[in-house]
């Protein structure tokens, strides 16, 4: 895209300053990263990440800070990780919150259960020519994706990372992997 990217990463709960970090790399200079707290930061973003975390918590602080209808309207590309890709969800196998419905996806929490609460798996991803090497924890899957998405990567119980359009939700953090290749497949999309 044109310009001085902005993009912003949601600092209400969660790993925020990884996810910072690896985009302000990605974008080597090339734009800018905020934090996001409020409807007037989003405004200022091209895209926005929403982090790994607790998904009631943060959808939650979501609520009660505006932003479920800023975003719901946000033009931009949204990057969501872990917690992110259930709040992002269309449908969710939790009845605490509703999710934002941005990406056609039906997502089922913590849906590894105890015994892999948190793995570490190599993923073919449809566009890297390299695997992709994951870190899962206490992650989500989707069990279905709509017809406008297009599914990246899966495994046998699952899909772990699907693109709509301008956004992408992963169940895993790349944020954590020091592997930008999927923040710059992201940023190559807006
Ligand atoms: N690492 C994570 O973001 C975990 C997500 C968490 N299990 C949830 O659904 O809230």
């Amino acid at each position: 895209m044109a310009g001085r990217t902005v993009v912003g990463v949601l600092a209400l709960q969660g790993d925020v300053s990884e996810h910072m970090r690896a985009f302000a790399d990605a974008l080597g200079g090339e734009g800018e990263v905020v934090e996001v707290r409020s409807p007037a930061d989003l405004e200022r973003c091209d895209a926005c990440a929403i982090p790994g975390g607790e998904s009631t918590t943060i959808a939650r602080l979501i609520a009660e800070n505006g932003l479920d209808d800023a975003f719901r309207v946000f033009e931009g590309g949204i990057f969501a990780t872990c917690a992110g890709m259930v709040i992002v969800a269309v449908s969710i196998n939790d009845t605490r919150f509703r999710p934002l419905g941005i990406v056609d996806i039906d997502v089922e929490r913590n849906a590894f259960g105890r015994q892999r609460d948190s793995f570490e798996a190599d993923l073919d991803v449809t566009g890297l020519d390299e695997p992709f090497h994951a870190v899962f924890i206490r992650a989500p899957l989707a069990s279905a994706a709509g017809p406008g998405v297009e599914v990246l990567a899966s495994l046998p119980s699952g899909i772990v990372a699907v693109r709509q359009g301008r956004h992408m939700a992963l169940s895993f953090h790349p944020e954590l992997s020091g592997d930008l290749r999927l923040h710059r497949m992201f940023l190559a999309g807006l």
